[in-house]
């Protein structure tokens, strides 16, 4: 469903992303794992049309979107939630979420998505600056799937997360991929998380895939030593 052929993207003279390639399958929950400053952020960016590249090919079931402004992307079915839990803090719960409403849902946001996120449903009138950091977390990723996005892009989603709330956040991304039927693709540092949530694991170090491995081989300390500074 996305496949990222020959990629590469630079900040001026400054190459972050070179020669990237990677193919997610339909359904797939993927981690794309590496230490601060291998370019995580910048390939989230990008794919979302937030961050323009070079040069490649990003083929997203099966349109080449290369060139393709976010909108557009988010219209075919890409949605995003960028690192740092960027809510509108001075909003309500619930007018966060209808900012990511498709123009089709007529402003009412949808029961499904406060069933996945009973909490938002009980605080949908609070401003969601007042929220704890795991239920702003929560309120990002409602408000991403408003759009009825075909492909999730996480940025970290587990920064500044408590522990137990992070275990929580991995069954709940597997739930929505089940429920839904989305795809995954998941950015992130912390292994413990890592190894709950995905069904494969990407590598990247200095702008590349340099590993990957599915989930049930994984040898975690193969993993954490690509992980340790
Ligand atoms: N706007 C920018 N202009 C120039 N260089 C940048 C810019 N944003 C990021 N960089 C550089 O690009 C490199 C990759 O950064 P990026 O944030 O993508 O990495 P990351 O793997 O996501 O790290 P982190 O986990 O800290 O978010 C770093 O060396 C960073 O300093």
């Amino acid at each position: 469903m996305l496949k990222i052929q020959d990629y590469h993207v630079a900040y001026g003279q400054s190459h972050i992303i070179e020669n990237l390639n990677i193919e997610v399958k339909e359904n797939e929950i993927v981690a794309l794992i590496g230490r601060n400053g291998m370019g995580k952020t910048t390939l989230m960016k990008s794919l979302i049309g937030m961050i323009p590249a070079q040069s490649g090919q990003v083929l997203f079931r099966g349109s080449d979107v290369f060139a393709e402004k976010s909108y557009q992307r988010v219209r075919r079915g890409m949605g995003f939630v960028p690192q740092g839990r960027m809510v509108f803090a001075t909003m309500t719960v619930e007018d966060n979420i209808k900012t990511g409403l498709s123009a089709k849902e007529k402003g009412k946001i949808p029961a499904a998505l406060y069933a996945i996120f009973p909490v938002l449903e009980e605080m949908k009138t609070r401003l969601a600056g007042n929220l704890s950091g795991g239920q702003q977390q929560q309120l990002v990723i409602a408000r991403a799937l408003a759009g009825n996005p075909r492909l999730l892009l996480l940025d970290e989603p587990t920064e500044g997360i408590q522990p137990s709330i992070i275990k929580e956040m991995a069954q709940t991304l597997r739930k929505i991929r089940d429920q839904r039927g989305l795809t995954i693709v998941v950015s992130e540092q912390v292994l413990s998380f890592v190894l709950d949530v995905a069904d494969r694991v990407l590598v990247m170090e200095k702008g590349a895939v340099v590993h990957q491995e599915e989930r049930q081989t994984i040898d975690e300390k193969t993993i954490a030593g690509y992980l340790s500074v």
